[in-house]
């Protein structure tokens, strides 16, 4: 039985749009939500799952959408938080008509929303839906995968964690225990072993990935996935899951920095922003640190050349810094203090926006 009061939840957080769509010839299941636009066209990717409700689904998408607000207005860019979710198991749904049929309902929303790759979607998959609208981003041969600028940013996000905590961003001072060697550890590994980290350790649950990290670099040390939290290292570096961040693992944690590519890490907010920032701990936050393959598919979006995209994402060093800053001066966890950054740009521009201007 769905009983999630929708409409309750869209009022509680100020949710502009929950559209659901259904293609008779397909039967692509979906849900698009549109959280805030006041920056710009809502954007966010488009995800597969299995869910076992509509409730699930809903839930997902709202809360998904709404993340991607903060992390466009963080990064400063001219975007609002969207987000789509398709009801169904991805190894059987997929097809050329499957992803038209979704272009067509993101057509349908006049570029209110644009749609990109996420969990179990990919580029080809985003070129179907590129036959039947343009308000697609992260497409073959444009951008490309996001997870090398992500993997820098994050390198950005590490050093600006290491300067305001220790004074000194030198990588080679410092020991590593990453979380996860898929796409984005991998590529973070590789920047920390070339700056020449002290010590850098992983944990990995795909033998691929580990054999891979074996190979390319022998000297960064395997560690079982149970044991990555207690390593006696200098930075922890999430880079795999969500929710990693919770009751049983924070009083593991050994590091002085949590700082890594991976979204939604803590578990609950409200409960785990405190409990790192009690341990004094300084944690980045996961939307304004792994920011960076957002800020190249904006970059794609507006026909800029590659290097824009390079500059840019170097700009969540500074920003890292004005966040820390704000999470001391006003005594909130750094999540806190992210989202009170993202909130008065929305806020500033919204106000900047109530003086009447002829359009240009
Ligand atoms: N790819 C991007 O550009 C991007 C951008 C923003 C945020 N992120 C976030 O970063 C995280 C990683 O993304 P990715 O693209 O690198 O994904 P990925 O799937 O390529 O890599 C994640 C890796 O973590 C491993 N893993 C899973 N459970 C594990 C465990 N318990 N212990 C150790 N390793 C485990 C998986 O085997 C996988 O290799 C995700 O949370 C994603 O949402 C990615």
């Amino acid at each position: 039985m769905n009983d999630f009061k929708v409409f309750e939840y869209m009022e509680k957080h100020k949710y502009e749009q929950v559209v659901y769509f259904y293609d008779r010839t397909t039967g692509l299941k979906g849900i698009t939500v549109i959280h805030n636009t006041t920056l710009g066209p809502a954007l966010g990717g488009t995800r597969i799952w299995n869910y076992e409700s509509e409730d699930a689904a809903v839930m997902d998408c709202l809360r998904l959408a709404r993340g991607m607000t903060y992390k466009a207005a963080a990064a400063g860019l001219n975007l609002g938080g969207g987000k789509t979710v398709l009801i169904g198991d991805a190894t059987k749904v997929k097809s050329e008509a499957y992803f038209r049929a979704l272009g067509r309902y993101v057509q349908s929303l006049n570029g209110r929303y644009i749609t990109a790759e996420d969990v179990n979607t990919s580029t080809k998959d985003m070129g179907y839906v590129h036959m039947e609208t343009d308000f697609v981003v992260g497409l073959e041969g444009k951008s490309g995968n996001p997870s090398p600028v992500t993997a820098l940013g994050a390198l950005y996000g590490i050093k600006a964690s290491l300067k305001y905590r220790f004074g000194d961003e030198d990588i080679s001072k410092y020991t590593f225990a990453v979380q996860g060697a898929g796409q984005t550890g991998y590529y973070l590994i590789n920047h920390l072993v070339e700056l020449g980290a002290k010590k850098v350790y992983f944990s990995e649950i795909n033998p691929k990935y580990i054999e891979r990290m074996k190979q390319e670099h022998p000297e960064v040390e395997f560690v079982n996935p149970d044991q990555v939290y207690s390593m006696d290292v200098d930075v922890f570096v999430p880079c795999a899951l969500g929710g990693v961040l919770n009751n049983q693992t924070i009083p593991q944690i050994k590091a002085k920095i949590i700082a890594g590519t991976a979204n939604n890490v803590l578990l609950d907010e409200d409960i785990h922003g405190p409990m790192i920032k009690e341990r004094g701990i300084l944690y980045a936050p996961d939307f304004v640190i792994n920011a960076g393959g957002l800020i190249n598919v904006y970059v794609e979006l507006n026909n800029w050349p590659q290097e824009k995209a390079m500059a840019d994402v170097k700009l969540i060093y500074d920003r890292l810094l004005q966040i820390f800053e704000i999470a001391k001066t006003q005594d909130i966890h750094t999540q806190q203090a992210a989202k009170v950054f993202a909130k008065n740009r929305i806020e500033t521009i919204k106000n900047l926006h109530d003086n009447y201007i002829p359009k240009r």
